[in-house]
């Protein structure tokens, strides 16, 4: 994977939550109408992201045809929005609320409409508010194996995460959302 994202030497090991999900748990969608994760955004990526070990989890989405980009392709900022997510998500195991400042996306290979991906992602470490992740993305066989990352790596990404005060940063926005919850500063 090609990328000019740095991350720093010296990064400080993240820490998992006491109480995060068990490898293999699903992780719960933080809204239910977000554009990412969500069960009811009508048009949205329904990712389906399950915690792994450590500090990484995975994700899997298909790649519907309201995707579409160039002809019979991903559009590329979906394949943008999918790895923010599911790096949002990945940061949910230290139990922070953090928000995205950096995203840094190597469109590898093509992705055809109709394809399966599969995401891993990784926290690399934290250096104060900052929280460095990192992703690929693999097609999923034709046969649905999903148990590995046995297809083509098709894309990578890089996110900087800023860790953020849920009351003061959504405050203002919050009472345009139908679902925003205490956290958010309700
Ligand atoms: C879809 C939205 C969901 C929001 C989720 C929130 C909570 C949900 C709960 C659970 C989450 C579960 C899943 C999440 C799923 C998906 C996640 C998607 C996340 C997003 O999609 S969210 C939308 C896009 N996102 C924004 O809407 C941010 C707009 N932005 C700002 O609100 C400010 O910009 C902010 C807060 C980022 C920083 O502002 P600030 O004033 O608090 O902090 P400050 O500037 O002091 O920076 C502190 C340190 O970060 C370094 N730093 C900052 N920016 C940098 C940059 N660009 N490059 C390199 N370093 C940077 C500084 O250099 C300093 O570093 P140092 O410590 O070394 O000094």
């Amino acid at each position: 994977m090609k990328s000019t994202f740095v991350v720093p030497d010296g990064l400080e090991p993240a820490q998992r939550r006491s109480d995060a999900l068990a490898p293999g748990d699903r992780m719960p969608s933080h809204n239910p109408m977000c554009f990412g994760c969500g069960p009811d955004a009508p048009n949205g990526l329904h990712l389906d992201a399950r915690a792994g070990e450590g500090m990484a989890i995975t994700g899997e989405m298909l790649v519907e045809p309201h995707f579409e980009g160039g002809p019979g392709m991903i559009h590329g900022g979906i394949l943008s929005s999918a790895f923010d997510e599911i790096m949002g998500m990945n940061v949910m195991l230290m139990g922070v609320t953090a928000v995205t400042a950096v995203l840094d996306v190597d469109f590898a290979k093509p992705i055809q409409l109709g394809s399966r991906l599969r995401f891993s992602t990784e926290i690399l470490g934290t250096q104060r508010r900052k929280i460095y992740v990192r992703a690929v993305a693999h097609l999923i066989d034709g046969d649905g194996n999903s148990g590995g990352d046995t297809g083509e790596e098709v894309g990578g990404a890089h996110g900087l995460f800023i860790i953020v005060d849920p009351s003061v940063h959504f405050r203002e926005s919050r009472a345009k959302s139908q679902f925003a919850s205490p956290e958010f500063g309700a």
